[in-house]
């Protein structure tokens, strides 16, 4: 594969090899209905893997129960014995599947309906089922297949209609839950008590079974999902080939400059297109999973392309996966893949869930795909027993990713992580309690389940606003509307703007009204299922966004003024000039104009817009850091540079930063960005979303936002996010892409940037005890010190920390460059991605008093993430900072410090300094004894 590549250019920066594993089998259960047995045989599986039935015997005895093992471990069967069993024994039992997508909702229904049990009756009740079919469902099926859109919409609203189903309701299978993470994890965890509370009130109290990736903690995380104890099985024993993991980091381009003359990298997806041809050649079944549909169909056409150079018949053999997959395209895609009729497939991760595929030659990974959890998941797909089977993980320019292909152990060694949620969250409490009362009026000793004391102030707030009455037997709803349609789960809730197609009137989604100024303002190019619109006009009031069919050969990125107010500190550490904490902020908002840039990030033009400001009160982790520990030498007597500029740091905002620090707290730096970030193949069946990609016209850069359109570095296009928040579960697709930060236009920053190298100087790239062992891992692979100019091995662990040895002139530009690594770095200890986070970054802020860096979520009332950034604060900012040293750059690229979305053009960004900062703050809070947080995962 590494054919033809000069040895200099190896892009092979670790490879790892994953041993076989042999089939673990254990007898079917005496209590499996005999039918459902033989089935099963008939259909392929003659013996039950372990934990197949260590699982199935734990649901079938009433324990509440997670299974959570590899990619195609057959995790099906085991919820389906004892569902099966269940249903086919006694005619009243019922049962309930929840999916996170209609498309896995419909694969598993089938699967099911496949085995044709006497006695079992299963149906589909989502958004796609015919009104005329519903009632049938109601008063016959005794296994519904369904999501937690419909079932908050369409079941648990008008449960009275399905009082004979909550009867006999005996299993609640809760399939991929690991999916359910962030906000919409949280509306998920209050509606499986909503579910439980309905349920008891029909006299029943179901046994839950789910269905989990493998990820760390499953009981843990499937408790606080449900709301009830569960075991977990983890344990994998189905069989597995053995497989050879590659780390590959594409080289950088030589002839290309980007955003300020940074050096650009080959993308991700013309790697993977190069790659899956090779393995086309070779003959490998292979899969190429990518970050968006765009993105898949040029990573095919470009394999194509390719081959047609080499064996012009092996060109048909190559697809992309094309957008709204039905079951049968699926099952169709399966069979040529199976068949070797097709060889190579470029994907999104929508084929992560719900496929029947495994066994393949090989996977490639072009760029991270967020969490372990989906990384494991894809890569699972190769492996077939008796055979190798190859993964290659192609990082995008991307810190994230850039750290995970020079730490290995990072992404190969470290238990998959816990998804995180906040069912505490009063934006995601207050609408779920509106419905519970809705739905039933809600006794005193109900409140426990919906997180008590939080719970009662919610109500109280309700009660206030005259949506429910307090009563002394409980909490009662007073209108005769019911709050369901206004509640969205996958979003922030609130009302959803409409995205109308001007001339036919057809509605292509919702947009969250928190993002919709990012994602639909007039100009933006909105993209749904694949095809481009160009946004006419924004009315917020008529909560409407009308828009035209154009696929312009240009991307769009707005451009937003940001302030950050601390609202409330809830904890604080303080380490020798160092100060961390996490509370809650609001977050202000303007957008106030968007450039159009072409795919190669070449800029059009300006446009300004009159938009509203947004407030986003939400929940941030921010340290502050003394001048004196910024100004003050480094411990071990070296300067950082002094008097060096950085690329960006003569520009004009930079020279009022320079002359004024204090005005710099007027025009804090905004990076981040945000939103519901769920998976595309989460937001596969409908929904909505949003992205923001903000920017700033202050001096001091910016990078992303709420939600927003924004640089996507490999593909040049938006990165897909979706919300499914309406009853008729439209699909839309992120509005608005954006270009490639990887500018070919010349910037004269550019020269500049090289300048910077031979500034750099050793001082605050101290390492930390912690650190040390990755460095090495590091210098195996690279040269240290050739790199970026930036010497990484001079630390001594438990010396006092230095200084940043940072003159207040460089001050901005390095905050920003360790804010923006920084969230890139989140999402590797949050489970989130870095479109759910936000980040304002300053030299001086008027609540801290202090140059501060802020890292916030990007959803109302927060999702969890910055709480994770504050516990895991130690191994987080470690990693930013590995982050920005592994990459080889001079003066910051897309791969370290640069962002996408960046509205201030990433400028200034000073990489060295950033280094420094999070080396002295390191050493603030290593030497306190790493009080803050809890070491994180
Ligand atoms: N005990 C078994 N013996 C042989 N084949 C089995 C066994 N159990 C399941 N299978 C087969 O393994 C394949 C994968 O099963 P299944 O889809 O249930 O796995 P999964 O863990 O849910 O997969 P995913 O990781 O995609 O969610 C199916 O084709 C199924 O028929």
């Amino acid at each position: 594969m590494t054919a033809g590549i000069p040895a200099s250019e190896n892009p092979v920066t670790h490879v790892a090899r994953m041993p076989a594993r042999a089939a673990g089998f254990a007898p079917w259960p005496e209590w499996s209905a005999p039918e459902v047995v033989a089935a099963c045989t008939a259909a392929g599986v003659g013996n039950p893997w372990r934990h197949q039935v260590e699982a199935a015997c734990l649901a079938h005895a009433g324990r509440h129960v997670v299974i959570s093992t590899g990619t195609a471990s057959g995790k099906s069967l085991a919820y389906q014995l004892p569902v099966l069993s269940g249903l086919a024994r006694d005619a009243k039992t019922t049962a309930l599947y929840l999916a996170p997508t209609k498309a896995l909702g419909a694969d598993q229904l089938r699967s099911v309906s496949t085995l044709d049990i006497p006695g079992v009756r299963a149906a589909a009740f989502d958004g796609d089922t015919p009104v005329t079919e519903r009632d049938w469902v109601r008063a016959h099926a005794n296994w519904v297949f369904s999501n937690p859109d419909m079932l908050h919409r369409g079941i648990l609203s008008a449960h009275s209609r399905w009082a004979q189903f909550f009867r006999g309701l005996r299993y609640v299978v809760v399939d991929e839950c690991h999916s359910y993470r962030g906000v919409f994890g949280s509306h998920v965890a209050l509606l499986l008590r909503r579910l439980r509370r309905v349920a008891q009130y029909y006299g029943a109290s179901p046994v839950f079974v789910l269905a989990s990736a493998t990820t760390a903690a499953p009981a843990e995380f499937a408790s606080r999902l449900t709301g009830l104890p569960c075991s977990a099985v983890t344990e994998d024993a189905s069989p597995r080939g053995a497989r050879t993991i590659a780390l590959w980091e594409p080289p950088l381009i030589e002839a290309l400059s980007g955003e300020n003359g940074a050096p650009v990298r080959r993308p991700a997806g013309a790697e993977a297109a190069r790659i899956l041809t090779e393995l086309v050649v070779e003959g490998a079944r292979s899969l190429a999973f990518v970050r968006s549909r765009r993105s898949a169909e040029l990573t095919a056409l470009g394999a194509r392309r390719l081959l047609s150079e080499v064996d012009p018949s092996l060109t048909e053999t190559v697809a992309a996966y094309r957008s709204g997959f039905l079951p049968e395209e699926r099952r169709e895609l399966e069979q040529a893949l199976l068949s070797g009729r097709l060889l190579g497939v470029a994907t999104t991760n929508a084929l992560e869930l719900g496929v029947d595929i495994a066994g393949l030659d090989a996977v490639v990974l072009a760029g991270y795909p967020g969490t372990l959890a989906s990384f494991w998941q894809q890569s699972g797909r190769a492996g077939r027993s008796g055979d190798e089977a190859l993964v290659v993980f192609v990082a995008r320019d991307d810190p994230l990713d850039t750290y995970l292909v020079h730490h290995p152990q990072a992404l190969l060694e470290r238990p998959v992580e816990t998804a995180v949620l906040d069912p505490a969250n009063p934006y995601v409490l207050g609408p779920q309690l509106a419905c519970a009362v809705a739905e039933l009026p809600l006794t005193e000793p109900e409140l426990a389940a919906f997180g008590g004391p939080a719970a009662r102030a919610v109500l109280a707030e309700l009660a206030e606003q005259k949506l429910l009455r307090r009563r002394t037997s409980g909490w009662y709803w007073t209108s005769r509307d019911r709050p369901h349609a206004e509640v969205g789960i996958r979003g922030s809730g609130g009302d959803q703007i409409a995205v109308v197609e001007a001339d036919s009137g057809r509605m292509l989604g919702t947009v969250d009204p928190g993002s919709a100024c990012f994602a639909v303002h007039p100009g933006a190019v909105y993209l749904h299922q694949g095809s481009s619109y160009v946004v006419d006009e924004l009315d917020l009031e008529t909560e409407l966004a009308l828009v035209h069919a154009e696929d312009p050969d240009w991307n769009t990125s707005p451009r937003e003024i940001v302030d950050i107010t601390v609202l409330s500190t809830e904890r604080q550490c303080h380490h020798n000039g160092v100060t961390v904490s996490l509370g809650e902020v609001a977050v202000t908002s303007q957008v106030v104009g968007y450039l159009r840039r072409r795919p190669s990030g070449e800029v059009l033009d300006h446009t300004a817009l009159d938009l509203p400001e947004q407030r986003l009160q939400t929940r941030a982790v921010w340290y502050t850091v003394s001048a004196e520990l910024l100004e003050s030498p480094t411990g071990s007597g070296h300067s950082v540079g002094t008097g060096a500029r950085v690329a960006g740091a003569e520009g004009p905002g930079a020279t009022a930063q320079a002359g004024e620090p204090a005005g710099a707290a007027a025009h804090p730096v905004r990076a981040g960005n945000s939103r519901p970030a769920a998976d595309e193949a989460a937001g596969e069946p409908t929904g909505t979303e949003a992205r923001r990609a903000g920017t700033e016209m202050h001096p001091v850069g910016t990078e992303a936002h709420p939600a927003g359109n924004e640089a996507r570095p490999a593909e040049a296009e938006a990165h897909p996010v979706k919300t499914e928040t309406h009853p008729s579960e439209i699909e839309t697709h992120p509005a608005g892409t954006e270009a490639r930060p990887a500018e070919t236009e010349t910037h004269p920053a550019g020269t500049e940037a090289h300048r910077v190298k031979t500034e750099m100087h050793s001082g605050g790239a101290e390492v930390l005890p912690a650190e040390a062992e990755a460095h090495r891992a590091e210098t195996r692979m690279r040269p240290v010190g050739t790199e970026a100019g930036i010497p990484v091995g001079t630390g001594i662990a438990g010396r006092a920390p230095g200084g940043a040895g940072l003159i207040p002139a460089r001050v901005p530009g390095a905050l920003h460059a360790a804010e923006h690594a920084a969230i890139g770095l989140l999402p590797l200890f949050a489970t989130c991605d870095r479109w759910d986070i936000g980040g304002v970054s300053t030299a001086w802020h008027e609540d801290t008093g202090e140059a501060t860096v802020f890292v916030h979520d990007g959803h109302p009332g927060g999702a969890g993430f910055a709480d994770r950034g504050y516990a895991a604060i130690v191994p987080w900012l470690a990693a930013t900072r590995e982050a920005i040293v592994s990459c080889e750059c001079p003066a910051g690229c897309p791969s370290c410090v640069q962002s996408p979305k960046c509205g201030n053009g990433n400028d200034p960004l000073d990489k060295a300094g950033a280094v420094a900062v999070l080396g002295t703050v390191l050493g603030a809070l290593r030497q306190h004894g790493e009080k803050c947080g809890h070491g994180g995962t």
